[in-house]
């Protein structure tokens, strides 16, 4: 198989799909490997590092889209969907419960979708996602902690505080991997920390993790509009698998923080839980004010820190992208469970529940899909 990374071209986008030990991994394996000129600059590995593993640097992303299976990072943007072609795999970071026009694409060019954050173990874990939620969730805190500061706009809040002075209040909304990840850096900071999750379970174990250093709270509406107005630094971080996040935290409680607070709000990926949060940002103007908060939601953090962000990434990937090129995509997905949960969009179909209703499409499993087709 001929297995195309294309150089990224999202705002501030540095990571790569694939790192020179991921190209070495697919030439043991017999497979050809292009990567578009530069590709890897943003993550420090240059077009020689990969060229020594065996792959091919060719000049355009053209070329490297016109492979057997394309590996990307974040989801294609409008000016990629013209490399879209039938029976082309693609394998990346989708989110396409709030991309109904990416969701139409790929449809109707009969793409084979696969989706590095639905990929689930048994256990409901989702390996793909899990390495960027640990840098997400570790970069919320220092950035919201930037934009506490006067000069960006803050109310001048020091998170931990300093002896006799209030510590600073955050507080997290999805108590997961990325949630997880928030709070630990924020007790590392010394700031009272709530988090807030639907599942008890989960609370009991955080609960448990932090030696009660940290205040947990059931999610509904009365403990998070109590637990939002005493924030000064608000952190996004739930997920529903697949599907649009739970919009949680109303224009009212915004509307109740005090000015210069700060909402960091990650799972803008998925269409974001904050309502005030309208828009996607960039890192290139990532915040902006309503009701005198500032207002973070920049979908793809962990760009900013590509290298680390890479190396993360690819670690987990590549094994399954291996998976996929020695057993070709149907085979790989009948042998593997987990693969087959990545499966969002296949012959035409939208093959994952969840973005089937997020856009009131039909939805057809993987399985029935494969049963027809083959
Ligand atoms: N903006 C960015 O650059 C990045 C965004 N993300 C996104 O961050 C989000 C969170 O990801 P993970 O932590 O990995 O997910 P996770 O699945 O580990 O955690 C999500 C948590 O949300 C909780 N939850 C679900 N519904 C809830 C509700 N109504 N109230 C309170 N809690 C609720 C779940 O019980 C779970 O504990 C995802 O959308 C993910 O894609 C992840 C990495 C980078
Ligand atoms: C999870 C995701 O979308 C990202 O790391 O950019």
């Amino acid at each position: 198989m001929i297995v195309g990374v294309p150089k990224e071209i999202k705002n501030n986008e540095n990571r790569v799909a694939i790192t020179p030990a991921g190209v070495a991994a697919f030439v043991q394996n017999g497979h050809s490997v292009r990567i578009e000129n530069n590709a890897g600059l943003g993550s420090g590995f240059t077009n020689e590092d990969y060229a020594a593993q065996g792959a091919q640097i060719v000049d355009t992303a053209a070329e490297a889209w016109a492979v057997d299976m394309v590996m990307k990072v974040k989801e294609p943007l409008p000016a990629e969907y013209s490399y879209f072609r039938e029976d082309l795999i693609l394998f990346t970071y989708l989110h396409l419960a709030p991309e109904p026009e990416l969701t139409r694409a790929l449809m109707e060019k009969k793409v084979i979708a696969i989706a590095y954050e639905t990929i689930q173990l048994d256990n409901g874990a989702l390996p793909l996602l899990m390495p960027m939620s640990e840098v997400a969730g570790r970069m919320s805190v220092q950035i919201g902690a930037q934009f506490l500061e006067k000069q960006y706009g803050g109310k001048g809040v020091l998170l931990g505080g300093v002896p006799g002075v209030p510590k600073g209040e955050v507080v997290v909304i999805g108590g997961g991997i990325v949630g997880t990840n928030a709070a630990k850096m924020a007790v590392g900071l010394g700031a009272n920390v709530t988090i807030i999750d639907v599942n008890a379970d989960r609370l009991r174990q955080l609960d448990d993790l932090f030696q009660g250093r940290v205040q947990t709270l059931i999610s509904n509406s009365f403990n998070i509009a109590n637990a939002v107005k005493k924030a000064d630094l608000l952190i996004g971080a739930v997920l529903i698998p697949g599907a649009r996040a739970p919009r949680l935290v109303t224009e009212e409680m915004v509307k109740n923080m005090t000015p210069g607070s700060v909402i960091v709000d990650v799972a803008i990926d998925q269409g974001g839980s904050i309502e005030t949060i309208d828009r996607i940002t960039t890192h290139d103007n990532p915040t902006y004010e309503k009701h005198g908060v500032i207002h973070y939601a920049v979908a793809n953090m962990p760009g900013a820190v590509a290298r680390t962000s890479t190396l993360a990434l690819t670690n987990v990937t590549v094994p399954y992208a291996v998976q996929l090129a020695n057993k070709g995509y149907a085979q790989a997905i009948r042998d593997n469970k987990q693969l087959a949960k990545g499966v969002n969009v296949i012959d035409g179909k939208v093959s994952y529940k969840a973005v089937a209703d997020a856009h009131n499409l039909p939805y057809a499993s993987v399985e029935e899909v494969l049963l027809v087709k083959n």
